[in-house]
């Protein structure tokens, strides 16, 4: 039995840093363990233009003193104003790694997003062209498709047209939620690839809804049921390649969880990698675990892998805190509910 692990540093496809003393409080539970991050750019008002993107470094570099290395990886909001030179020359400079699609209206600080397709297709040809990766929150904001379904009805009537229209264009379905997100992932060839949230390898949408409404479960996309939740550890757990983590540790204040219109984000930064390993373990996989963490992302952006390494050590429970404290309040850490018996050491 494996009880001493010893892995490439990993990185985080999908993260949410927020700004100011949220962005100072956070970013040291990330950079304890992972090397790099995919920054999200749903700050209000959102990280649309380069200069835009720049700033957020500077700032994100400014708050990480005394935490080593990490190394944000800038992505821009899509609007229909983008500018697909802009976005070129962000590129070509090495600032950005992504481009973020959030569908008007779909979820956190997603109103300056896309609305009709039609007006960024000039942003995702140049894209295309050029190999920078479009990252997509898919679900659809029809008001009559019923919200568990808005992922399922996104991949057929919006990701699989884009993908059809711009087949050299290289995509990351973030954060997927269903069996029916792996299969498409699966099958999308080598320029698909898809993120995998710790929490969604946890919780089904009973944790959220059985017993009394639990505000630190919600999230978007909302947790499905549980043969969905089992599809999502059978595909990030398989060492197939289209799979890497994304955290989406979306950190929001207990006041905003805690009331009657609860913001969506589970904040997941801290014990995420212990919560990984547990969950690899259950499966017999923990020789997977590296792969999922530490290699197939980068593989997929075409980064090189991360010549540290962390250890992971299996023994006592490890206790995690339930709240960080941050200057405008706590903030409470994703419970998954079980023991943890892996502690981290970077
Ligand atoms: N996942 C979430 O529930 N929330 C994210 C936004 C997102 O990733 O959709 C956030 O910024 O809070
Ligand atoms: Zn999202
Ligand atoms: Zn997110």
């Amino acid at each position: 039995m494996t009880d001493i692990l010893t892995i490439r540093r990993p990185d985080d496809w999908h993260l949410h840093l927020r700004d100011g003393a949220m962005l100072e409080a956070v970013l040291p539970e990330t950079a304890r363990h992972f090397a790099r991050a995919i920054i999200m750019p749903n700050l209000v008002p959102p990280v649309v233009t380069s200069a835009d993107a720049s700033a957020y470094r500077e700032r994100i570099l400014a708050a990480a003193p005394g935490v080593g290395t990490f190394e944000p990886l800038m992505t821009l909001y899509l609007t229909e104003d983008t500018d697909a030179d802009d976005v070129a020359s962000a590129h070509a400079s090495g600032l950005i790694k992504a481009v973020k699609l959030y569908p008007a209206g779909a979820t956190t600080n997603s109103a300056s997003g896309v609305a009709n397709f039609e007006n960024v297709r000039a942003v995702l040809e140049k894209m295309a062209q050029i190999g920078l990766p479009l990252c997509i929150h898919g679900e659809v904001v029809t008001p009559d498709v019923d919200i568990f379904d808005r992922e399922k009805v996104f991949i057929e009537t919006v990701l699989d047209p884009i993908r059809r229209a711009n087949p050299d264009l290289k995509v990351v379905m973030e954060h997927i939620t269903t069996k029916d997100g792996v299969d498409y992932a699966r099958s999308g060839g080598k320029n698909l690839g898809a993120t995998i949230t710790t929490h969604h390898l946890v919780i089904n949408r009973n944790h959220i809804l059985v017993g009394g409404i639990k505000p630190h479960y919600y999230c978007l996309p909302v947790a499905k049921r549980e043969t969905h939740r089992l599809a999502l550890v059978e595909a990030a757990t398989s060492g197939d390649s289209t799979f890497f983590l994304g955290t989406d540790s979306a950190p929001h204040l207990d006041g905003a969880k805690e009331t009657a219109c609860g913001c969506a984000g589970c904040f997941t930064a801290t014990n995420t990698m212990s919560i990984l390993a547990e969950v690899f373990e259950k499966e017999g996989k923990l020789d997977r675990l590296e792969a999922f963490t530490s290699m197939n992302g980068p593989n997929f952006y075409g980064l090189p892998i991360n010549e540290t390494t962390i250890t992971l050590t299996k023994g006592d429970p490890v206790p995690y805190p339930a709240k960080i404290t941050t200057p405008d309040g706590p903030l409470t850490l994703f419970d998954p509910q079980m023991p943890l018996h892996w502690s981290i050491e970077a």
